[in-house]
């Protein structure tokens, strides 16, 4: 096993003991996101290549960067650059950091990405909060809780009805309503295709017809993890384009276009995201009563 609870016990404890940082919340940043850990002050950064048992990133604007630092009061870590099953990591070498952020204490997972919008009312430059998501990857075997469940993280058979914190939820959209952003936050289903090549046209129709409203080639595998070990989890996910349903259509994706929409919308999405840290606590006192 390359990812057992003895390599993520002495990836933390060599984390822990070169940062006073004792993180309660962790943020992933998706693809062109990287601006979201730019704002943090007490900052520490490491290089992923630096971090024993760590994987590289290898996919354009994903830095490789796992940045502490201070939201407001709030010690936080965040993941510039992310892992993905089409750079050929195994789902536990991508997911290997959720469970480190567990043992080191963090309570809260932020996860980000960029996706196609496969909802017709989605327009380029949304925020959707992820409600649900659809593990497509996982119907076929490809599930990063397969294998020995070592139950120091969870159980053997999680629940993932309730994946996406409602309250956590609740917290974004009344933020974004403060913000004046309710027109562009929805809510909707996120769900995972292993990529690398995006849809066709007859898959893309076959999600939206499965009852996915946004479509991309991460995060799901990063929130069962979460969910198995008990992190609570937010997922915010910005529509970079417009997924083509329809032949007639003449629009093709590509990875420049998805990283140019999600840089300029970044900073709005700092501007929620930086406001729901803050704000964190109100949760946990919903938590607690
Ligand atoms: O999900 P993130 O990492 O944001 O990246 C998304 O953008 C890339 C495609 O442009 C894919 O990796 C897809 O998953
Ligand atoms: O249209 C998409 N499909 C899959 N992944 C993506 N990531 C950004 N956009 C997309």
């Amino acid at each position: 096993i390359c990812c057992s609870f003895e390599h993520c016990k002495f990836t933390t404890e060599w984390l822990l003991s070169r940062t006073r940082h004792r993180p309660k919340i962790a943020v992933v940043c998706g693809s062109g996101l990287s601006l979201l850990a730019e704002s943090v002050s007490n900052k520490q950064v490491f290089r992923y290549e630096d971090i024993p048992n760590f994987s590289v990133s290898t996919v354009p604007s994903h830095d490789g960067h796992l940045v502490f630092g201070n939201v407001k009061d709030k010690s936080c870590v965040f993941m510039q650059g992310r892992f993905h099953l089409y750079e050929g990591y195994s789902l536990c070498k991508v997911t290997f950091p959720v469970r480190i952020f567990k043992l080191m204490g963090v309570e809260t997972i932020i996860v980000t990405n960029a996706s196609g919008g496969l909802c017709q009312d989605f327009k380029v430059g949304d925020i959707m909060i992820i409600k649900d998501h659809i593990n497509l990857p996982g119907f076929a075997g490809q599930h990063p809780l397969c294998g020995p469940n070592d139950e120091r993280f969870g159980i053997r058979f999680p629940c993932m009805s309730d994946a996406y914190s409602k309250e956590l939820r609740k917290l974004v959209l009344n933020i974004s309503a403060e913000l004046g952003y309710s027109n562009f936050v929805r809510e909707g289903v996120y769900c995972m295709v292993s990529g690398p090549n995006f849809e066709t046209i007859a898959e893309a129709r076959m999600l939206h017809i499965l009852g996915s409203d946004s479509v991309g080639m991460s995060t799901v595998p990063e929130v069962t993890v979460a969910k198995h070990c008990g992190l609570r989890v937010l997922g915010l996910s910005l529509i970079t384009n417009k997924v083509s349903l329809d032949y007639s259509r003449e629009e093709k994706v590509n990875h420049e276009e998805v990283l140019h929409i999600s840089k300029m919308r970044a900073e709005m999405l700092q501007k929620v995201l930086n406001t729901f840290i803050a704000r964190s606590h109100q949760v946990e006192a919903i938590n607690s009563n």
